[in-house]
């Protein structure tokens, strides 16, 4: 079988932790299932600085883990890994204060939102967004880069549903994140089909 040639992909949203993670995830499983992984980069990224640094949303890693799809490689267990400087408590458990709290940020991933760069408009073969206001945002940037490499889509015009839009779900509920992942699910699938 032909080797097909290296491709790479970014998918974007407005704060880089709800959406595009989450589309980022879904399509790194379909490309590794696929054994396809040496023929893709794939990232995501935002158009805003709302969240630089931060994780992606923890509702969004719940829904994640609800459908076995991994977000990048799990982040080491802090507690585990630290140590003291006294033998106060040698040999005690982590406390338990300590340990809701990490619960509670249910921090399975590495990834950490970033804003688009200009070099992305030049490594990317696809940056594929989630609504008008991305679009317009990626348009106005990518207008200010000479020899713009990606073709700049909405994620949703793969969508064999014809929703176009995947809407923010940042104010949302749990129901409106199972709604970004089942978008994202079948508009990744059919991306992937048309450009295997
Ligand atoms: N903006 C908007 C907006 C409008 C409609 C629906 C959702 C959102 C919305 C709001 C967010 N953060 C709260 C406002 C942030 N601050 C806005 C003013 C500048 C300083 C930062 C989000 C954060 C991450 C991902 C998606 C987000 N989406």
């Amino acid at each position: 079988m032909a080797a097909s040639s290296g491709k790479s992909v970014l998918f974007v949203c407005l704060g880089n932790i709800c959406r595009s993670p989450i589309a980022e995830a879904v399509f790194r499983k379909m490309v590794t299932d696929n054994g396809d992984t040496n023929n893709w980069r794939i990232d995501s990224a935002a158009t805003s600085t709302y969240e630089i640094g931060n994780p992606p949303d923890y509702r969004g890693q719940a829904c994640m883990r609800k459908h076995g799809v991994p977000m990048r490689h799990v982040a080491r267990q802090w507690l585990i890994d630290s140590g003291a400087v006294s033998d106060w408590n040698t040999g005690s458990s982590p406390d338990t204060r300590a340990l809701a709290c990490l619960r509670k940020q249910s921090i399975e991933t590495d990834h950490r939102a970033r804003k688009v760069t200009k070099e992305d408009f030049l490594s990317f073969d696809y940056i594929l967004c989630m609504d008008e206001s991305n679009l317009r945002d990626l348009n106005k940037k990518a207008n200010s880069v000479k020899n713009c490499k990606a073709k700049i889509e909405l994620l949703g015009k793969y969508d064999p549903q014809e929703q176009l839009i995947i809407q923010d779900p940042y104010y949302g509920s749990e129901e409106d994140f199972e709604k970004v992942y089942e978008q994202c699910l079948r508009c990744c699938k059919a991306f992937l089909e048309s450009h295997s």
